[in-house]
């Protein structure tokens, strides 16, 4: 495409050089810079992209997008706008021709419940004979190729790229997760979603928003984004307050929950080991809902479906049976089978909400003791530990605290963090580094009628210490345990 197409309607600040040049590939990472692609230099939190010019120009690129006032090169084109981030967005979808247009993205935003969202959407649409591609946490599937994901939300000139796959692929929709950061950092705009869905806000990543009220601005971002319908739980307070910024809207504003009154209400809410089982009081109609998979987070996550599906228009009972027939999500409430009499449920609870969430869903079905393993993520929110050591204490009858990811952050600072939420006149904590001897030691020195949950790292396969990935896998672990036994 030629660079003046590319900058179609996009505002700059100045330009110099060849305008008419061809552009085959747009980057802005200079390692993957090859010949004729143009070159985006994004000021970062780590690095600044106007440091790798050269190293792109020697790879090949011959045009730039810069946001600083550079030294020209011969032969090259610059041109400079007034943010490199925002316009690296607009910049995208013209380069891959607004591809997000062309078929329904259902985007899914809130501190918990994306994955499991767009997961059971993903299910029920593909067995409504849709092709459907995904976006999310586990992995992206473009109608054709599955790739294990390394974000949650991609960078814009990553996401367009893979609409664009999409749309070649001929998916009919795209079920997709979108988190606070692509929203405050751009990765999403130019995307046109038909349905934006809100599940919940509780403190996590403070680290990057500051302020609660800051990270839901964020997530509100989405729902002026969006031309179809916005579905919003109005149980949540962040979504009580989303709701009231967005009813007035042009785009349709559907509300979902259990205590108030809501446009998708579930009554006569039963749950116990082998899932949940709710009336679904619609606008105009009642269904009988059965899902096997358990806890209160999952009647919200469905009727959340629910409504996405109305609003796509797919039939009643596909919707019914899909979730009847759900597979669950990896790694989110998953049971680790074994002869023992011992429920083994890893799950990917890495908030102070969610683990809340999944030790109380686990204490309902537990009739002897709730052992609980858990640690929290180096470089993220240090807030969520305290908080965190606290729940975990406070609703498990013995847990043992270790390492999640600690990254390039000492996880004796991180363990420290989150035992100064802990009651330490209570000896039923034990802090053992290594993740693999705690998941050990909770397995077994459990006794049949025990739960033990493994929480913080869900479908995880590797464990990041410092900057590198190691093979790590909880339930792996747990069963190698068990057979061990
Ligand atoms: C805070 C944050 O989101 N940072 C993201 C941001 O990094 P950054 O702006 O700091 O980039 P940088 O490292 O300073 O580099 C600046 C520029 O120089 C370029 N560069 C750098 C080195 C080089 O040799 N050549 C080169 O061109 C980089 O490609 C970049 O364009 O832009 C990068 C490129 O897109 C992202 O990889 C990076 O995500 C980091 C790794 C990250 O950990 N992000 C997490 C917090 C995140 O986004 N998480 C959410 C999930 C949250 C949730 O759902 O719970 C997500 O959506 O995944
Ligand atoms: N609606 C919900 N409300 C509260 N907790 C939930 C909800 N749904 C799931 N959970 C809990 O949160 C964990 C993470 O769920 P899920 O992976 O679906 O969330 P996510 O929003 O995709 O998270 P991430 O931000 O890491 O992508 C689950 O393992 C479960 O413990
Ligand atoms: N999307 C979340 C994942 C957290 C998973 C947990 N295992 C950790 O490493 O903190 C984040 O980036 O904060
Ligand atoms: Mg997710």
């Amino acid at each position: 495409m030629k660079l003046n197409d590319i900058l179609k309607g996009i505002e700059t600040v100045s330009v110099s050089g060849d305008m008419n040049v061809e552009i085959s590939d747009i980057q802005y990472d200079s390692r993957k810079v090859e010949e004729g692609t143009m070159f985006i230099c994004i000021k970062g939190f780590v690095s600044d992209g106007h440091k790798y010019i050269k190293s792109a120009y020697e790879k090949g690129a011959r045009v730039f997008l810069v946001q600083d006032e550079v030294d020209d090169i011969e032969g090259c084109t610059f041109v400079q706008v007034a943010d490199t981030r925002k316009t690296m967005a607009e910049v995208a979808a013209n380069f891959c021709e607004h591809p997000s247009e062309k078929f329904e993205v259902i985007g899914v935003t809130g501190t918990n419940g994306k994955t499991s969202i767009t997961t059971f959407l993903n299910e029920i649409l593909r067995s409504d004979n849709k092709k459907v591609g995904l976006i999310g946490t586990i992995k992206i599937f473009d109608g054709d190729n599955e790739v294990v994901s390394n974000s949650t939300t991609p960078e814009s000139v990553d996401l367009q790229k893979i609409f664009k796959k999409m749309i070649e692929n001929r998916c009919d929709c795209c079920a997709m997760e979108v988190s606070s950061h692509s929203l405050e950092l751009n990765r999403v705009d130019s995307t046109d979603f038909k349905i934006g869905i809100f599940t919940n806000l509780t403190p996590d990543h403070l680290d990057f928003h500051k302020t609660l009220e800051n990270y839901r601005n964020a997530k509100e971002k989405l729902f002026h984004k969006t031309s179809e319908a916005n579905i919003i739980n109005i149980d949540d307070c962040g979504g009580e307050v989303i709701y009231s910024h967005i009813k007035n809207l042009d785009t349709k504003c559907y509300t979902y929950g259990i205590e108030k009154e809501a446009d998708f209400r579930a009554t006569d809410i039963h749950s116990d080991a082998s899932g949940v089982s709710y009336t679904l009081n619609g606008p105009g109609f009642e269904e009988k809902i059965f899902v096997p998979v358990p806890g209160m987070f999952t009647v919200y996550n469905t009727l959340a479906v629910i409504a996405a599906c109305e609003v796509l228009g797919i039939e009643r009972r596909v919707y019914v049976e899909g979730l009847k027939n759900t597979g669950g999500v990896s790694g989110r409430f998953e049971t680790v089978p074994n002869d023992k009499g011992i429920s083994v449920i890893v799950d990917y609870a890495h908030t102070p909400d969610a683990l809340e969430n999944v030790l109380n869903t686990a204490r309902e079905f537990t009739k002897g003791n709730l052992i609980s393993v858990f640690g929290c993520g180096g470089d993220r929110d240090s807030e969520k530990r305290p908080l965190m050591g606290e729940i975990g204490q406070r609703l498990s009858d013995r847990c043992i605290i270790t390492n999640d990811n600690p990254r390039t952050e000492n996880p004796e600072k991180i363990i420290d963090d989150i035992k100064a939420g802990l009651d330490i006149e209570r000896h039923n904590y034990e802090i053992i580094y290594d993740r693999k001897e705690a998941i050990e030691k909770a397995i077994k020195n459990a006794c049949e009628g025990d739960t033990v949950l493994i929480a913080g790292k869900g479908h995880e396969n590797y464990q990041i210490i410092g900057t590198v990935k190691h093979h790590f896998d909880d339930k792996e672990t747990a069963r190698e345990v068990i057979d061990s036994l």
